[in-house]
């Protein structure tokens, strides 16, 4: 098995988020599971010191989407990371195939293109369970993972 806990993290080596600005965009598809990504990572800025009014949400309808909005974030210019969040989960066609490198690619694209970090919290499942273990279940919450990333990212030296 890949995964440990996607939501276990050192805090002591974390900086703080005090005068950080986040943006975390949110597809809309599987909104039982992105929501809970979201509070993951939304709580997990906060823990770490961010102000929730330096926390911008924007909702997209699906994770093929979270290209445009996150670069719609970027280019306002006044975020330290963007949050990514998304949840795909493999249908009976290649679509699955289709929206997780569009979105895989288009995320890494943005981050060439721009000087502002945007993390990959997409989950690309074969199962909503497996869905359900990533955003707060047995396998910890991907969003937690992700919210320590864009600290850690928006404070390189
Ligand atoms: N099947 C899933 C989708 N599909 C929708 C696409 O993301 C996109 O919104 C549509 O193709 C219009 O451009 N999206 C997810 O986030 N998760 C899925 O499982
Ligand atoms: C990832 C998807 O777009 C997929 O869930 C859609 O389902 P289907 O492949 O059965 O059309």
């Amino acid at each position: 098995m890949a995964t440990t806990n996607l939501s276990d993290y050192d805090k002591t080596i974390l900086g703080n988020a005090k005068k950080l600005k986040f943006g975390i965009v949110v597809s809309e598809w599987n909104t039982s599971v992105t929501e809970n990504l979201y509070k993951g990572a939304h709580t997990t800025l906060l823990d770490n010191g961010a102000v929730d009014a330096n926390i911008t949400r924007l909702n997209v309808p699906g994770s093929f989407e979270l290209v445009y909005g996150s670069k719609h974030l970027l280019k306002q210019g006044k975020f330290d990371a963007i949050i990514a969040i998304g949840c795909v989960i493999q249908g009976e066609t290649k679509h699955f195939d289709f929206v997780c490198e569009a979105v895989s690619q288009g995320i890494k694209d943005l981050n060439i293109q721009f000087d502002v970090p945007t993390i990959f919290c997409v989950l690309t499942d074969n199962t909503m369970q497996q869905s359900i273990d990533r955003s707060g279940g047995k396998h910890g919450n991907k969003g937690v993972e992700c919210a320590v990333a864009a600290i850690k990212m928006a404070t390189l030296a």
